[in-house]
């Protein structure tokens, strides 16, 4: 047998409506390779919301397939995408609801049956990942909201996930957070896909990123390119702050 690559993610021809009969997709193609970094951009009303919630069988496919890392997301295979899909909800306090940081981080592991001293090392790790292993005894709710951000990224991490999915990880966070987050995305070394509004957050940390407009992907491409395309920004209602210049290399 030869040699193949894996990709983390594959989304072929994707189309769905919502029972009312709104079109939220129509056939949506992409790959996202293991180790990458994609920001998914697009306007209001584009279909990132619906498209992500394909992406750990939230919503199932109308039409076409998604794909994570060679398993089909279907009802049979969805314990195990949504072990490998780790989604970061838009309020950490959707995700956060146990006494303790650490309570929060164990549950998702403990759910899959690690135990013990093995279960402390996945908890101590994901947090020490997102620099709140000081916070692992303090209650969630007690925390700041850039530190429960990054408390609701150590509980997806605890599961080992094939693809981090993060919708709009700057929003809400002060310029140190926001800094900060980045930094931990960076040295993650997991696979991200990040739904943004925030164009220089998807350029410092995404080489690559996809517009979502219309439900189709309208642009696929390295991010420096399609933020120095004007018209194509225009065109999918995509500003940058005034006054931002794309840094040079
Ligand atoms: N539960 C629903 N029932 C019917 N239509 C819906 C539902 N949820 C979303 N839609 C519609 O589907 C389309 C895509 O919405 P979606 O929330 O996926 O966009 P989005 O790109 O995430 O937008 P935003 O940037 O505002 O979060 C829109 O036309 C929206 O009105």
């Amino acid at each position: 047998m030869g040699t193949f690559v894996v990709n983390s993610l594959d989304v072929r021809q994707l189309a769905y409506a919502y029972p009312d009969g709104t079109q939220a997709l129509f056939g949506v193609d992409l790959s996202i390779a293991r180790g990458e970094r994609v920001a998914l951009l697009g306007p209001n009303g584009a279909g990132k919301t619906t498209l992500v919630m394909h992406l750990n069988g939230i919503l199932t496919a109308g039409h076409g397939s998604v794909t994570v890392a060679g398993t089909p997301v279907r009802k049979d295979t969805l314990k195990e995408i949504r072990q490998r899909v780790g989604l970061v909800f838009q309020d950490p306090d959707d995700q956060l609801f146990m006494p303790t940081v650490k309570d929060d981080v164990a549950f998702g592991p403990a759910n899959a049956g690690v135990r013990g001293e093995e279960l402390d090392r996945v908890v101590k790790d994901a947090l020490e990942r997102v620099g709140m292993l000081e916070a692992a005894d303090r209650p969630p709710h007690h925390l700041s909201f850039g530190q429960r951000r990054r408390v609701a990224v150590a509980t997806v991490l605890a599961m080992a996930p094939e693809i981090l999915v993060l919708d709009e990880p700057s929003s809400n966070l002060d310029p140190a957070a926001r800094r900060e987050l980045a930094e931990i995305l960076r040295s993650l070394d997991v696979t991200v896909l990040m739904v943004t509004h925030d164009l220089p957050y998807a350029l410092e940390l995404c080489e690559r990123s996809l517009i979502l407009s219309g439900g189709v992907i309208a642009a696929d491409g390295p991010t420096r390119e399609l933020l120095s395309d004007a018209e194509l920004l225009a065109e999918h209602r995509l500003e940058l702050p005034y006054g931002f210049a794309i840094p040079a290399v």
